[in-house]
């Protein structure tokens, strides 16, 4: 159609040099592909120099530009060197994706203090030495647009603490550093967090963690999982000038589930789990007018606290009975 011009095309990021972290693997393989399909060179960077050798090999051989570089997330040093040197040999860097991560499935009651800490550090201060050294190696000067991975947690992470916790606090940093470091010739960074998508991310869990992720597509509106394309298409826009106006948000990418979980047998390793209920006293707030005895249906001139079906009016009453007397 004449009269349109749209960004969106082959050329989006030809004059862009963009960095991936984890970029061997799933989404970030799929990420890498994605960005040089439409003309960037992408840098990726991670512990295994063998997978993403054979990803840079996949995407030269479909015509795009890929290079690789090893990377802990974990040490702030080898961040600073890597962005250093990146720069060095290619005069910019304009994108960042930190998608590097991962976490283990364990309920909260039984994880040791090492075990949350690890994956704070891994999650969180590993992007934000990225960031950082993104900061002060380039975008500092020149601006560039930033997305970090996280994980739909809007709801808590139950089964994963350290990682909710972790998540949250980059989601909260993003927000941050998009207003101290907008004014940097206009740097612009954004999360993108994933529901359950099929990745080989989901290698790293035994069975029954996975047969719990499947379990729990009766609460995913979407009732499926997600793609890896689902989240590379959402971080090549956000690094888009297509974009330009969006700056500290965080895109939830997970079919409405993280609207809909409540994942309350994520914690039934613990021996007081209490499958029978709350022991938690709920709060509720009418005035005791008509007595506990007719379980707020009204009568008796007084007001009624709930018009609901039967069966909910049942577990009404028995809350009442429970709630907390102020
Ligand atoms: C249940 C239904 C929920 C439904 C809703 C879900 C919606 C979203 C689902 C999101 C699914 C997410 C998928 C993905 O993220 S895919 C990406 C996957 N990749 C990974 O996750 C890999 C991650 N793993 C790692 O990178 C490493 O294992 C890790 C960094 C976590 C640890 O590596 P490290 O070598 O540093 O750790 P150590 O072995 O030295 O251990 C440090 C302490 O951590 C404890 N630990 C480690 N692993 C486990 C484990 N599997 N279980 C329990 N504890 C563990 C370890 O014991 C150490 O602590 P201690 O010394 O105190 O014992
Ligand atoms: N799949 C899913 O359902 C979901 C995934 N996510 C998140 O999306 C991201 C990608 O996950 P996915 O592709 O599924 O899983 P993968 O396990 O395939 O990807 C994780 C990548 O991170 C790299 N990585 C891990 N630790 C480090 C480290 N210390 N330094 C550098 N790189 C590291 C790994 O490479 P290497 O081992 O070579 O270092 C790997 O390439 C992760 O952050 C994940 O937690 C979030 C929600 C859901």
């Amino acid at each position: 159609m004449s009269g349109y011009s749209s960004v969106f095309g082959k050329g989006l990021f030809k004059d862009q040099v963009i960095l991936v972290t984890g970029g061997g693997t799933g989404i970030g393989r799929c990420i890498a592909h994605e960005l040089a399909s439409l003309g960037a060179l992408v840098i990726i960077a991670a512990r295994k120099l063998d997978q993403l050798n054979n990803t840079a090999k996949e995407i030269r051989l479909l015509g795009g530009r890929c290079e690789t570089m090893t990377l802990n997330i974990r040490d702030p040093l080898q961040a600073q060197d890597l962005v250093n040197s990146l720069v060095a040999k290619h005069g910019k860097l304009t994108g960042l994706v930190n998608n590097a991560g991962g976490q283990f499935h364990s309920p909260a009651s039984k994880m040791s203090p090492k075990g949350f800490a690890t994956v704070v550090d891994l999650n969180l201060m590993g992007t934000f030495y990225l960031c950082k050294a993104a900061f002060e190696g380039y975008m500092g000067e020149y601006g560039g647009s930033i997305v970090n991975i996280v994980a739909e947690c809007r709801n808590g992470f139950p089964g994963m603490v350290h990682t909710g916790a972790a998540r949250a606090g980059i989601i909260n940093m993003t927000k941050t550093l998009a207003v101290e470091w907008g004014p940097y010739n206009g740097i612009r960074i954004n999360c993108v967090a994933p529901g359950l998508i099929l990745s080989s991310g989901m290698k790293n869990y035994p069975e029954k963690v996975l047969d719990g992720f499947l379990d729990n597509s009766w609460l995913n509106p979407a009732g499926r999982m997600g793609t890896e394309s689902e989240i590379a298409s959402s971080v090549v826009f956000l690094l888009s000038p297509a974009a330009s106006y969006i700056n500290g948000i965080n895109l939830p990418v997970d079919g409405a589930s993280s609207l809909s979980k409540g994942d309350a047998k994520a914690n039934s390793a613990h021996p007081s789990y209490n499958p029978a209920g709350s022991k938690m006293a709920p709060y509720i707030g009418w005035p005791q007018q008509g007595g506990e005895g007719d379980g707020g249906r009204g009568g008796r001139g007084v007001l009624k606290e709930l018009d609901a079906p039967e069966p909910m009016m049942q577990l009404y009453a028995k809350y009442k009975s429970m709630a907390h007397k102020l």
